[in-house]
C-alpha cells in the first residue's frame, strides 16, 4: 500500500501557516503574531475532497533556502529530502501574506523554481481587504505559473479550494529539480516579485503605492546604487559645509572659558595645565561636535524612513561576493559610529566564521572618532576648491576616506574568506518596511544619545589622555634653543617612534600624536594642538592655531600619509578589548592588530613616496 502523499507548508514567518495548518488538519499547534513561533516540524492528516488522505507537515518560516539559523534549516533540509527519516515531500503549499506580497514572493519565486508540485495559499486577504488591498489571485497564477487559492486561515475560508487544487497538482506530479531556483540575488529576485505584485494588484491604498514607486526608484540596478553613492556624497559635503558656523561658536565658547580661567588664576604651573593642558586639548576634540551630529542626523533619518534596510539589500551582492553574510551590513553600519558596538551586533551572525570575518575588518569602517582628525588634517592641508559647482575638493577627499574604509573591509575580507577564515557564505533576506516619515523626536533623541557619548568621552578618556600628554610634554623644561616638543618625556618617547615611522613620511608631531591616539584616536588632534602650545606657549589656543601650524610644519605628502594611516591602523584599545571579549582570546586580536599595522604602514608608505613622487 502507498504511503499518504506528504504535503509541507512552507513560507515567511508569521505568514500564516500555523493557522493554516490548525484549519486544514483540525490540530491545535500553537500560532502566533510574531515570526519565529513554529521551531519544529508539526505533522497532521487531511483528506482530500476525493477522500484520498494526505499527511502535512507544517514547517518553521524561513525567508529564503538560504537559511541562516537552525530552525530555518530545518524547512530546507525538509525540502531537500536531507532532513533524517523524512521523505521527499510530494508536494508543497505556500502561504504568502496577501498584505506583504512582494517580500513574500520572493521566496515562492525561490520555491517555484524547485519544479515541485505546489499551490500558493494567498492568506490574510481579510487583512488585506481592510487596508484597501485588493488582489487579484488569477493574475497571481498566471505570473507564477502554479494554482493560486485566495484564504483566511483563521477563518477557514479557502480551505475546500486549496485542498482541490492540492488534489490536482498532487496527481499531476513533478520532479524536485535540485539545485534548481539557485537565483541567490536577492536584488534580482526582489525586483521580480515587486513587478508580480504590482501586476496583480487591482487597487491599493496611495502609501502603498508610493512605496512601489519609490522602490522601483531606488532599487533598481542603475539608479540604486547611484543614489546610494549620491546620499553618502551629499552627506560627507554636508559635514564641512553645515558644520562651519556651530563649530565656530564652540571655540568662540572654549576660548572664552580659557580666557577666563587664565585671567582667575596667577600665573603658574596649576594654570598652564587647566589652559594650555586641559582646556586647550579637550576643546580641540570637543569643536567637532556638529560635524559628528550632522552625520548622524543623516543616518538616523535614512533608517527611520525605511531606506537604510533597502541599502542593505543593494549592498548584498557585493558583500556576498566578499564572502561575507548579508547580515554583517548591519555591524559594519554601526561600527560607522564606533567598532565597539559595530563588533558587539555581530552576534547575530549565526555562522562563526562570517562572525569572525566581520568582526576583523569592523575597525576599518570609519568610526567617528576618526572624523576629527580627518577634518582638521584636510581643512588644514586640502586646499578650499571646487571641483564642480557645489562640490567641494575637501569635501571630496572626506568622501574618498570614508569609501577607502569600505573598499579597504572588501579586500581584506575577501582574503581572510580565502584564507584563516575559509567558509561558505549564506544569503540573507529581510523584511522591507513600508517608507515612514522620519518622526523629528526620534532623530533628536538618536543625536542626543550621540552627543552624550561622545562628550562623555571627551571629558574622560581625552581628557585624562590629554592631561597625562601635556605634563609629559612639559617635563622635563627644555634650556633655551631647544625645542620643548623634543627635550620632554614625551618628545623622546616620540623620536623613538619616530625612527620606524621616517619611511613612510611621518614627522615628529605625528609620532608624538600616535601614542594618545591608541587611547581615542580624537587624542590625536588634541596631542598636536599641544605640541604647538608648548613650544609656542604664548599663542593662542584652538583650531585656528592647529591649522596655522599644520600648514608651516606638514607637507602634502606627510599629511596624506598620515590620513592613510588612520583610515588602516588598528587604533583605539577599546576596540581590540572588545574583540578580545567576543572571540574569547588573544588569538584573533593580535592577528587584527597585526594585519591592520601592516596594512597600514604599507598604504601610508605608498602614499608619502607617490606623493613625494608627483611633486605634490
Ligand atoms: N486576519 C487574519 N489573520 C491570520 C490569518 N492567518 C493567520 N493569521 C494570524 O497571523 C498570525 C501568524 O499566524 P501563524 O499561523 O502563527 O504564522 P506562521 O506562518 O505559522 O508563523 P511562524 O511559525 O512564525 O513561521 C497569527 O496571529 C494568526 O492568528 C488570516 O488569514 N487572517
Ligand atoms: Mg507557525
Amino acid at each position: 500500500m502507498n504511503a499518504a502523499p506528504l504535503v509541507a507548508l512552507v513560507g515567511n514567518p508569521n505568514a500564516g501557516k500555523s493557522a493554516l495548518f490548525n484549519a486544514l488538519t483540525g490540530a491545535r499547534q500553537k500560532v502566533g503574531n510574531y515570526p519565529g513561533v513554529t521551531v519544529e516540524r508539526h505533522a497532521g492528516r487531511l483528506a482530500l475532497p476525493d477522500g484520498r488522505p494526505v499527511e502535512l507537515l507544517d514547517l518553521p518560516g524561513t525567508y529564503s533556502l538560504d537559511p541562516s539559523s537552525p530552525d530555518e534549516a530545518v524547512t530546507r533540509d525538509v525540502l531537500f529530502g536531507k532532513q533524517e527519516g523524512e521523505r521527499l515531500p510530494d508536494g508543497i503549499v505556500v502561504v504568502v501574506d496577501a498584505t506583504n506580497l512582494d517580500n513574500h514572493l520572493r521566496f515562492t519565486l525561490q520555491l517555484a523554481a524547485l519544479g515541485l508540485p505546489m499551490v500558493v495559499a494567498l492568506n490574510m486577504v481579510d487583512m488585506a481587504e481592510r487596508d484597501g488591498l485588493v488582489l487579484d489571485a488569477e493574475a497571481l497564477e498566471r505570473e507564477l505559473g502554479v494554482p493560486v487559492v485566495a484564504t483566511v486561515a483563521v477563518r477557514k475560508r479557502g480551505l475546500d479550494a486549496l485542498k482541490e487544487r492540492l488534489g490536482e497538482v498532487l496527481k499531476a506530479g513533478h520532479k524536485l529539480r535540485e539545485g534548481a531556483g539557485a537565483q541567490h540575488d536577492i536584488v534580482v529576485l526582489q525586483r521580480r516579485a515587486r513587478q508580480i505584485a504590482t501586476a496583480v494588484t487591482v487597487s491599493e491604498t496611495a502609501a502603498r503605492r508610493w512605496t512601489h514607486r519609490i522602490d522601483a526608484i531606488v532599487l533598481h540596478p542603475v539608479a540604486g546604487p547611484i543614489i546610494l553613492l549620491a546620499l553618502m556624497f551629499i552627506m560627507f559635503q554636508s559635514v564641512f559645509a553645515w558644520a562651519e558656523a556651530p563649530m565656530g561658536w564652540i571655540e568662540g565658547g572654549m576660548a572664552w572659558l580659557s580666557d577666563t580661567v587664565a585671567g582667575a588664576l596667577p600665573d603658574g604651573f596649576i594654570r598652564d595645565f587647566l589652559v594650555q593642558g586641559l582646556i586647550a586639548g579637550v576643546g580641540a576634540v570637543v569643536v567637532f561636535l556638529p560635524q559628528i551630529l550632522i552625520l548622524f542626523a543623516f543616518i538616523l533619518v535614512l533608517e527611520a524612513t525605511g531606506y537604510m534596510v533597502r541599502a542593505a539589500m543593494l549592498m548584498d551582492r557585493v558583500m556576498a561576493s566578499v564572502g561575507l553574510s548579508g547580515r554583517a551590513f548591519i555591524p559594519l553600519l554601526s561600527s560607522f559610529a564606533c567598532a565597539v558596538p559595530g563588533i558587539m551586533a555581530t552576534r547575530t551572525i549565526a555562522d562563526e566564521k562570517d562572525r569572525l570575518t566581520t568582526i576583523l575588518i569592523a575597525p576599518l569602517m570609519t568610526c567617528s572618532a576618526r572624523l576629527p582628525v580627518y577634518t582638521i588634517i584636510i581643512g588644514s592641508l586640502i586646499p578650499e576648491r571646487s571641483l564642480l559647482p557645489g562640490i567641494g575638493l575637501q569635501g571630496f577627499v572626506l568622501f574618498a576616506l570614508y569609501i577607502l574604509g569600505i573598499v579597504g573591509a572588501f579586500c581584506a575580507a575577501l582574503v581572510l574568506r580565502h584564507t584563516v577564515t575559509k567558509g561558505a557564505t549564506s544569503g540573507f533576506m529581510m523584511e522591507m518596511p513600508k517608507y515612514q516619515l522620519p518622526r523629528i523626536r526620534d532623530v533628536l533623541l538618536g543625536l542626543w544619545q550621540r552627543a552624550e557619548i561622545f562628550l562623555k568621552r571627551a571629558g574622560t578618556t581625552i581628557a585624562a589622555t590629554v592631561a597625562i600628554l601635556w605634563l609629559l610634554t612639559t617635563f622635563p623644561q627644555a634650556p633655551a634653543g631647544q625645542k620643548q616638543s623634543e627635550y620632554s618625556v614625551a618628545g623622546r618617547i616620540a623620536s623613538g617612534i619616530e625612527v620606524v615611522v621616517k619611511p613612510i613620511g611621518f614627522n615628529h608631531d605625528i609620532s608624538l600624536a600616535l601614542l594618545p591616539a591608541m587611547a581615542a584616536r580624537e587624542a590625536a588632534v588634541a596631542a598636536i594642538g599641544t605640541v604647538y602650545a608648548v613650544d609656542n606657549p604664548e599663542d593662542a589656543q584652538g583650531e585656528a592655531t592647529i591649522t596655522e601650524n599644520l600648514r608651516k610644519r606638514w607637507t602634502l605628502p606627510t599629511a596624506l600619509a598620515f590620513l592613510m594611516w588612520f583610515v588602516f591602523a588598528p587604533q583605539c584599545i577599546s576596540t581590540i578589548a572588545v574583540t578580545r571579549r567576543e572571540t574569547n582570546g588573544w588569538k584573533w586580536p593580535m592577528f587584527m592588530i597585526g594585519y591592520l599595522f601592516a596594512l597600514a604602514y604599507v598604504a601610508a608608505g605608498l602614499t608619502y613616496w607617490s606623493a613625494v613622487a608627483l611633486g605634490l
